[in-house]
């Protein structure tokens, strides 16, 4: 069973209510595809109910460990020794970096946590060769947190034949529980990548639904120096080239139906193809690109609400084109009470305490695997 106890459209749901003998207090750690940071967020569940969400905040990195970041992305897939010195180094510097975040967090709530769930740093992605790479020293953590940490939580799922994400799908599951929803839902991530998760009585489905941020900043940092395109001010300046828009989305991973993944480099083949474009233009036809492959998901039924959330959301450019291409009503997951920054790293808390208990992190309809499977290692605290 997955439940709801956030406050919210569901209503009130008192502490005792919620609390089972599963519940422990647990840390959420989440540093995506856009590179900007950690994401922390405490969060109170036994991986079925959410009892309550705590504090949350993003430890942001330098401008020289973005660069390292990304330049590892590129150099990921064809890096073979294990011991690759910068892997290890990066590793190290993310598991410091995360150590700060869940101390920083454990200050605001006023208590220790008993769980930490720490994603790491996606570097590749590539399902179809059973590859996924997470990477950060969750030994280290441990040791700097004095916490016990679930980690990897991608492998299993990659390694049964699953797309190995999005795995965010059965957290939205729990929170939108409480809306006691009718008709179906999209809750709608903006990150580097796009992701969506589509909910309708018990389905829920789901699939990476093709670039969300990623382009986009790389396009205002090439242009402009600053690393997204703030409030979506180039983008709003411009207007979409359609041919070269039709064309983008022609991809066929675009046609094929959920579930399916992507790395974040998979589409960065369209800065070139944009390349022409001026500043304004080149912003304006990436956003549109990230709003139509959106539309271009084929689903049961229309939804009848996109709740968005990640910091796509504060781009009114991009916002302003999803309200164009999709049916129903799109509004950001503040309007149901959840908090749009801290989703992604309340869910790896809640898998957490899901891997320990052996529940499961991923389903056919939303990775592709075979079998609800559970995943996820665990390192104990020293
Ligand atoms: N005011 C803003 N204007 C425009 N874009 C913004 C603004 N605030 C945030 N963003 C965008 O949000 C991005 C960060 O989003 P988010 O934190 O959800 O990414 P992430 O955690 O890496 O996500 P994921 O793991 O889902 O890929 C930034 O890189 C930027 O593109
Ligand atoms: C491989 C990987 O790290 N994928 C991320 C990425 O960022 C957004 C999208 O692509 C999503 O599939 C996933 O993250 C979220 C948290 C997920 O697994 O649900």
């Amino acid at each position: 069973m997955i439940g709801s106890g956030q406050a919210g459209e569901g209503g009130e749901m008192s502490e005792a209510q919620g609390v089972t003998a599963h519940t422990r207090r647990v840390i959420g750690l989440m540093s995506g595809t856009s590179l900007d940071g950690v994401d922390a967020a405490w969060i109170e569940t036994d991986g079925e109910r959410i009892v309550r969400t705590g504090a949350a905040l993003t430890v942001a990195y330098e401008p020289s460990v973005r660069r390292r970041l990304r330049a590892l992305l590129d150099r990921a897939p064809s890096i073979t020794d294990p011991d690759d010195a910068e892997v290890g180094a990066l590793s190290d510097l993310l598991a410091d970096r995360h150590a700060e975040a869940v101390a920083a967090v454990c200050t605001q709530q006023g208590e220790a946590a008993e769980l930490i769930g720490f994603h790491g740093q996606t570097i590749l992605h590539d399902p179809a060769r059973r590859r996924t790479w997470q990477i950060g020293n969750a030994a280290r953590l441990a040791a700097a947190t004095q916490c016990m940490v679930v980690h990897d939580f991608r492998s299993a799922d990659v390694a049964a034949g699953g797309q190995g994400a999005p795995l965010v799908p059965l957290y939205h599951a729990a929170l939108a529980a409480g809306l006691a929803a009718s008709e179906p839902v999209a809750v709608l991530n903006l990150g580097g990548v796009a992701n969506l998760t589509y909910l309708h009585g018990g389905l829920i489905l789901a699939a990476d639904t093709g670039p969300g941020n990623a382009l986009i900043d790389d396009w205002a940092h090439r242009h402009t120096g600053v690393p997204c395109d703030i409030d979506g001010a180039l983008a709003e300046a411009g207007r979409p080239d359609a041919a070269l828009l039709a064309r983008l989305l022609s991809h066929p991973f675009f046609a094929a139906p959920a579930p399916k993944s992507l790395d974040r480099q998979a589409f960065a083949g369209a800065l070139d193809a944009v390349s022409g474009l001026s500043p304004a233009d080149g912003a304006a036809t990436l956003v549109a690109f990230t709003a139509g492959a959106v539309a271009a998901m084929t689903l049961p039924l229309p939804p009848a609400r996109w709740l968005v959330c990640g910091g796509g959301r504060r781009n009114p450019a991009l916002m302003r084109a999803l309200a164009r291409h999709l049916p129903g009503e799109v509004a950001p997951v503040e309007r149901v009470g959840w908090d749009g920054d801290a989703l992604e790293a309340q869910c790896f808390g809640f898998l957490a305490i899901r891997s320990l208990r052996g529940l499961p992190l991923s389903l056919p309809t939303t990775t592709g695997v075979p079998e609800p499977l559970s995943g996820g290692r665990r390192v104990p605290c020293s």
